[in-house]
């Protein structure tokens, strides 16, 4: 049977990275998806945009929606402080067994919870299955025709607080437009825009912060 590009992904990083090295697993993938098969990481550059948002949020509880091969899992959770933790979601059981190889080769494991199911089962069972109060910060990556429902399933489970910080990828392409009408007309988001570009390609992006205001 031939490999998925995600298992090359994953072989390439178990062959070329440094095991516990959370940095060179980021830059191993990077380097595979940039010179050899394009794959849908956030990347380098929205990937700083990302890091900046996380350490000045500092969370203690975080929620990503779209693990795919784990790259911003790593990404994220190689900047938490001791005792925070990463919640990631990933509907797709091919790419949740990526994913929880690839957290455990970069040794993040004991900070990342790995959860395999779609974003709206899993989201109403955060407070008492999963053991959350509310969400210090939120990454959206996962299917872009769910970032709005998903923002307003969290709302009515009552896992924001005033200052969560929700951070969305891919605001431009593929694009989420029903989102950046959602939150930017919503009086209770206060949002932001970073221009970027699609990774690893020369194609206009853009991530969205919309910080809960209560
Ligand atoms: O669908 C996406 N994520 C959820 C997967 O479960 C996604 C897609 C793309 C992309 C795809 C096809 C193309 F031609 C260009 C971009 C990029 C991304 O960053 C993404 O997050
Ligand atoms: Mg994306």
């Amino acid at each position: 049977m031939n490999q998925s590009k995600e298992q090359r992904i994953l072989n390439f990083v178990l062959q070329n990275a440094v095991r516990g090295d959370p940095h060179s697993v980021l830059d191993t993938i990077d380097k595979y998806c940039s010179q050899k098969e394009w794959a849908m990481n956030v990347g380098d550059e929205k990937g700083k945009i990302l890091d900046k948002t996380v350490q000045e949020a500092n969370p203690s509880v975080a929620l990503e929606l779209g693990t795919y091969c784990g790259y911003s899992a790593v990404r994220i959770s190689r900047l938490l402080k001791a005792g925070a933790r990463l919640l990631t979601v990933e509907f797709n059981p091919e790419f949740a067994a990526i994913a929880k190889q690839m957290i455990e080769f970069a040794g993040v494991q004991d900070k990342v919870k790995l959860l395999e199911g779609p974003s709206e089962e899993i989201i109403p069972q955060l407070k008492k299955k999963y053991e959350v109060d509310t969400l210090d910060f939120v990454f959206l990556d996962h299917w872009k025709d769910r970032y709005t429902p998903d923002t307003i399933l969290l709302q009515e489970c009552n896992l924001l607080r005033k200052g969560s910080v929700l951070l969305a990828d891919n605001i431009i392409f593929p694009g989420a437009p029903d989102f950046l009408n959602y939150v930017r007309k919503s009086p209770h988001f206060q949002c932001t825009n970073y221009p970027s570009h699609l990774e690893y390609m020369q194609v206009e992006d853009a991530m969205e912060k919309a910080v809960f205001l209560g």
